[in-house]
C-alpha cells in the first residue's frame, strides 16, 4: 500500500498544472505504450489525441510534451540560454555518453562548442568532398553495380550504411575502410552493435534506479561493451598522431588541435558565406568562448558521438530517401532529370551547383519531415519557465520534450501530412512553411553542427547513384516500412528495393 502510494504519487501532476495526457500505470508510466505502437507513430498519435501541450511518465517521472511552433521557438532560441539538454534516457551516468556535445550544458556546452565548430565551416566541409566523392564510387556504385548486374534486391540500410561508415572513418580520423569487404576491422566491427536497442533495455533503463542499473552494468541506451571498444579504437588513433596534427584536416585533427591551445582563425573560415549549405552552417559567434581546450575524455566522447551519429543519421535518411523515390517513381524521374541537366559531360558536378538544385533539397527534406532522425528534442529549464501564453509555469528541472515528429506529421502545417511531396520545399511553396514547423536538425544555437557536412554528403550520394541506378519496388519490399524500436530516432529496420543500371 505505501510502495504503491509512493510510486503513484506523482500521477496527479499534470492535473494540478491543468494539462492533459495518457493515463500511467504504476512503475512503468506510459513507457509500456511502446511496447505496442512504434515511437514516431506514438507521438503523432498522442498529438492528435491531447494537444499540442500534454503530460506523459517516464516511470514516475514526469515529462511535459510541446508541438506548439511558438513555444519551441521560445524554447530553442529565444530563451535557450535557460535550457540544459539532457540526452541521458537511462537514470544513471556514463563517463563518455554525459560529454558527448548533444549532452552537456552551460558553460562546459559553450567552451567544447566552441573547440568543435571549426571542423565543420563550409571552408573544411568544402575540403571533404572530393574525399567524400571518392568513397561515393568506391562504396556506393561499385556495390550498387554488384546488385543491379546480378538481379538481386539490394538492403538499402546495410548499403547506405557502410557507405556513411566509410564517409565518417576517413572525414572524422583519417582512417580508410571498406566496410563491406572488411566487416571485421575495428573500425567497421563496432557500428553496426551499437544502434541495436531491445525494448527490455529501455524500459529497464527508465525504470530502474541508477544503483540496480550499475549493478546488471546498464548504463547507456547504446551497448555499452561497444562504447568501450570505440574509444580503445580512438586512444590508439590519438596515440599514433600525437606529433602529427598539424596539417590533417579530419575532425578529429580539429579536436587534437584544441586540446593543444585555442584553435587559430583558419583562412577562409567564413561561417556566414552566401551559398545554401553555408547559410545553413551559419549558427552562431564562433568566439562565444576563449579556452576552447578539451580534455582526452571530452576528445573520445565526441569521436564517439560523431561515429555514432553520421554513420546512423546519414544512412536512415538516405535508405528513406531512395525508398520513397522508389515508391513515387515520377518523383525519381523529375530528380534524375533534374541532375542530369546539372553534372558536366564527365557525370561530375562541385560544390557550389550541388547546393543549386531545388528538387534535391526538396526531396531530402520532404523525406526527413516524413522519416526525419530524432523524434524529440528534449530540454530542462535552469529555473522557472513560463510555457508562452499558457499560463503555466514549468518548474525548474522540469524536462519539457520538443514534439518535431508529431509536428512534422501535422495535417495542420502540412497538408496530406502522411504522403511524400516533395513540392511543398520547392523555393517557391517553402515560404508557406511556418517558422519552427520544420527542424530535422534541431534550431538556435544547439542546431546540429555537422547539418552542413550531412547536407553536403547526402546530395553527394543521391546525385551519384541516381544518375546510375533506377530504383523501383521489388516483392520484399514493405510498404510502410519496418522501423525499429528506439527511444530517440526513427530507423529504418531491413528495407529491399531492386536497382537497375541506367545504362
Ligand atoms: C542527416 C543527418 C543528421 C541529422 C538529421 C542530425 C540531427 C541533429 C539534431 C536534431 C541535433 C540536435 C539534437 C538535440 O538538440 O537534442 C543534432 C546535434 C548534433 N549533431 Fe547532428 N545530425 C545529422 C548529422 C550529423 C553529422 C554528420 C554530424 C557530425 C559529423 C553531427 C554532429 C552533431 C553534433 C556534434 C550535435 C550536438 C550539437 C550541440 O548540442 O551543440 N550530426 N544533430
Amino acid at each position: 500500500m505505501f510502495i504503491n502510494r509512493h510510486l503513484t504519487k506523482n500521477f496527479g501532476y499534470f492535473k494540478k498544472l491543468g494539462l492533459k495526457g495518457p493515463k500511467p500505470v504504476i512503475i512503468f508510466g506510459n513507457l509500456l505504450d511502446l511496447l505496442f505502437v512504434s515511437k514516431p507513430d506514438l507521438e503523432v498519435k498522442r498529438m492528435k489525441q491531447f494537444g499540442a501541450i500534454y503530460g506523459i511518465f517516464e516511470g514516475s517521472r514526469p515529462i511535459i510534451q510541446v508541438g506548439d511552433p511558438e513555444i519551441i521557438k521560445q524554447i530553442l532560441v529565444e530563451d535557450f540560454r535557460m535550457f540544459n539538454t539532457k540526452v541521458r534516457i537511462a537514470n544513471v551516468g556514463h563517463p563518455i555518453v554525459d560529454r558527448m556535445l548533444v549532452a552537456v550544458r552551460g558553460k562546459q556546452w559553450r567552451r567544447m562548442r566552441a573547440a568543435i565548430q571549426p571542423a565543420f565551416t563550409t571552408a573544411r566541409t568544402r575540403r571533404h568532398y572530393p574525399l567524400v566523392r571518392q568513397c561515393v564510387d568506391q562504396q556506393l556504385v561499385s556495390v550498387l553495380e554488384g546488385y543491379a548486374r546480378e538481379g538481386r534486391p539490394c538492403e538499402l540500410k546495410r548499403t547506405f550504411g557502410c557507405f556513411s561508415l566509410s564517409v565518417i572513418n576517413r572525414s572524422a580520423f583519417g582512417i580508410a575502410t571498406d566496410p563491406y569487404s572488411q566487416p571485421r576491422h575495428p573500425f567497421v566491427r563496432t557500428a553496426w552493435p551499437l544502434i541495436v536497442l531491445p525494448v527490455w533495455k529501455l524500459l529497464a533503463l527508465q525504470v530502474l534506479s541508477g544503483r540496480l542499473l550499475k549493478a546488471f552494468g546498464l548504463r547507456s541506451i547504446f551497448n555499452e561493451k561497444t562504447i568501450d571498444n570505440i574509444c580503445d579504437n580512438l586512444k590508439g588513433v590519438l596515440k599514433a598522431r600525437e606529433h602529427l596534427v598539424a596539417n590533417s584536416i579530419d575532425f578529429l585533427g580539429v579536436f587534437m588541435r584544441s586540446k593543444l591551445g585555442p584553435n587559430e582563425p583558419e583562412p577562409n573560415d567564413d561561417i556566414e558565406g552566401e551559398n545554401c549549405l553555408e547559410m545553413k552552417a551559419k549558427t552562431f559567434d564562433n568566439n562565444m568562448s576563449d579556452n576552447k581546450k578539451l580534455t582526452e575524455e571530452e576528445i573520445l566522447a565526441q569521436g564517439f558521438f560523431i561515429y555514432f551519429t553520421a554513420f546512423d543519421q546519414i544512412s536512415n535518411v538516405l535508405s528513406f530517401c531512395v525508398y520513397e523515390l522508389a515508391l513515387n517513381p515520377d518523383a525519381q524521374h523529375r530528380l534524375y532529370e533534374e541532375i542530369a541537366a546539372a553534372v558536366d559531360a564527365d557525370g561530375e558536378i562541385g560544390y557550389d551547383e550541388l547546393c543549386r538544385l531545388p528538387l534535391l533539397d526538396a526531396v531530402i527534406s520532404e523525406t526527413q519531415r516524413l522519416h526525419g532522425g530524432p523524434v524529440k528534442y528534449r530540454r530542462i529549464p535552469g529555473r522557472e519557465f513560463p510555457l508562452g501564453q499558457t499560463g503555466i509555469v514549468v518548474p525548474k528541472g522540469q524536462p519539457i520534450e520538443i514534439l518535431v515528429y508529431a509536428i512534422h506529421h501535422s495535417e495542420e502545417y502540412f497538408p496530406n501530412a502522411c504522403q511524400f511531396i516533395p513540392d511543398r520545399f520547392l523555393p517557391e511553396n517553402r515560404r508557406n512553411i511556418k517558422p519552427y514547423t520544420f527542424m530535422p536538425f534541431s534550431a538556435g544555437p544547439r542546431v546540429c553542427v555537422g547539418m552542413a557536412f550531412a547536407l553536403m554528403e547526402l546530395k553527394l550520394a543521391l546525385v551519384h547513384v541516381l544518375r546510375r541506378f533506377r530504383f523501383a519496388v521489388h516483392k520484399d519490399t514493405k510498404v510502410p516500412p519496418i522501423v525499429k524500436t528506439h527511444p530517440v530516432m526513427k530507423a529504418p529496420k531491413t528495407m529491399y528495393l531492386s536497382v537497375e543500371a541506367r545504362d
